[in-house]
């Protein structure tokens, strides 16, 4: 297996021999790339603000979103070749260089928040056999998230990449534990429990249907972060095709498992049970079926699960600062590299903001839920503006040859669009204002990065744009500290 510059796990030239095969392999890698943390805490999450109906529409809605994206980036793959380095680079195509800066670093922002909620969750998860973790966000937690950080950061350093034979045994240790906790949970499964209240409306704290579907809208688009990659790894492969059969395939088994486990929860504990869960809640519901044994289970793959999300989200996270510091988007210093090769300036850079956050996660109290809505937030920027110019492509007919139907994807892209703009509602003032903030300590660095390259920092349109980015951050700031609006 080879890394390329994105950090997108490709799969070897010489696959196996025959193509079904082939095909199971470059599943499995697509799945590998999504699931993490988030499934595992799927019950809790889903049902602490929605009952099933809502829970239900939330899937769906979600279905269409994230397949429409998907369709974005495998068109965009086709259509644009040469735009290789990622999400970013669309945006930067489509709509200039301050709107790629933000996607840019926007997705980085998401790539090393979610890091820091893995280390939350992974503690939360060791908190079974070590209560003094509790919820993950305990001083002990925080130093022994600290440790595995600068611990993986050491072996990054020493060269550790992604091995494609641990990549395997991860994802099957990972989607194994699923997999039976779907089974027994079918088993399990009470009519009467999950009917109980099905529009949720019998709870008069979740509110109505709009309010519930609303609450589900970041878990879902969590749990499906990470498939970008796959299609945007698509462009390089000989076996275009297959890859994008197999991200068809990886997304479908994704949402049937993620659905199953969330609504199949809800026929064996109740909404407001299930609501009081700790995290990760799967753990909490095959306890309550099985015994303690289906706790431990389920807790020990999430640390399997999240220990290999994380190398990868680290050698991701690293290298987008990294290739976008080559290309002049970001400040060149991102882009240095050790004797080794490895982006070490980069990646000391973002996993010092990993330890930063640790610590304010410490003295916030901050839940592993307020950070993975803020990582799922951030990345609404570049997904957005990916959709928008697979849009505009198809809108204006740059890269269609004559008499080529442009409908198709003109609607897709504008699901996309739309997708992510209902996301930016549905997140709220409070992870909306946090995600203001992180966006607007960007501008400067912009600034320094066009200066660099002795270039105009702005246009017109972007320097509006910039200035309505530092006065919203700045009036985010104020609000956060006066403890008007609280995302943690
Ligand atoms: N560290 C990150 N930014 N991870 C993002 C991917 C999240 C992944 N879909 C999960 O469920 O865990």
């Amino acid at each position: 297996m080879v890394t390329t510059e994105i950090g997108v796990t490709a799969p070897p030239a010489s696959a196996d021999k025959t193509g079904k095969l082939r095909l199971g392999a470059l599943t499995a890698l697509v799945i590998g790339s999504m699931v993490g943390s988030g499934v595992f805490s799927l019950p809790q999450n889903m049902a602490a603000g929605a009952g099933p109906l809502a829970i239900m529409i939330g899937w769906g809605i979600t279905a269409i979103g994230m397949l429409a994206l998907v369709f974005v980036y495998q068109s965009l793959a086709t259509r644009k070749p040469d735009l290789d380095a990622g999400p970013y680079a669309y945006a930067k195509a489509g709509f200039g260089s301050f709107i790629g800066f933000n996607s840019a670093w926007g997705y980085w922002i998401s790539a090393w928040l979610g890091n820091v909620s893995y280390a939350v969750i992974v503690f939360s998860a060791l908190s079974y056999f070590f209560p003094a973790f509790g919820e993950g966000n305990t001083w002990q937690a925080v130093l022994g998230a600290s440790v595995l950080l600068w611990l993986v950061h050491g072996l990054i350093l020493g060269g550790l990449r992604e091995a494609a034979g641990v990549n395997t045994i991860v994802t099957i240790a990972k989607i194994a534990p699923i997999v039976l906790f779907i089974g027994i949970a079918v088993v399990a499964f009470k009519l009467d429990v999950f009917s109980l209240d099905f529009s949720g409306l019998g709870n008069a704290g979740l509110g109505s249907i709009t309010a519930q579907v609303k609450s589900t809208m970041l878990v879902t688009l969590w749990v499906f972060i990470g498939i970008e990659g796959a299609s945007v790894f698509s462009a390089r492969a000989d076996r275009r095709s297959e890859i994008a059969l197999a991200t068809g395939i990886g997304f479908f088994t994704c949402l049937a498992l993620y659905a199953l486990v969330s609504l199949l929860s809800l026929g064996i504990m109740t909404q407001p049970e299930l609501a009081g869960l700790k995290n990760p809640s799967m753990a909490g519901v095959l306890e309550h079926v099985v015994g303690p044994w289906g706790a431990i289970l389920i807790n020990v793959a999430l640390v399997v699960s999240v220990l290999g999300a994380f190398l990868s989200w680290t050698l991701l996270a690293a290298e987008i600062p990294h290739v976008a510091g080559r290309d002049g988007t970001m400040p060149e210093f991102f882009a240095r590299e050790s004797g080794r090769g490895v982006p070490s300036t980069a990646l000391f850079i973002t996993n010092a903001l990993v330890q930063l956050f640790l610590i304010i996660t410490l003295f916030a109290e901050s839940t592993y839920q307020a950070l993975f809505s803020i990582a799922s937030t951030a990345i609404l920027v570049p997904y957005i503006f990916s959709g928008a110019y697979a849009a505009k492509l198809a809108i204006t007919g740059e890269s269609y040859e004559a008499g080529q139907s442009r409908t198709g994807p003109m609607l897709i892209g504008l699901i996309a669009t739309l997708y992510g703009l209902w996301l930016v509602y549905a997140a709220g003032p409070a992870y909306l204002f946090m995600c203001a903030l992180l966006y607007a300590v960007g501008v400067p660095l912009y600034v320094y990065a066009r200066r660099q390259r002795k270039e105009r920092a702005f246009t017109a349109v972007e320097a509006v744009l910039a200035l309505a980015l530092v006065a919203v951050g700045l009036f985010a700031a104020y609000e956060m500290w006066t403890g008007a609006v609280s995302p943690f």
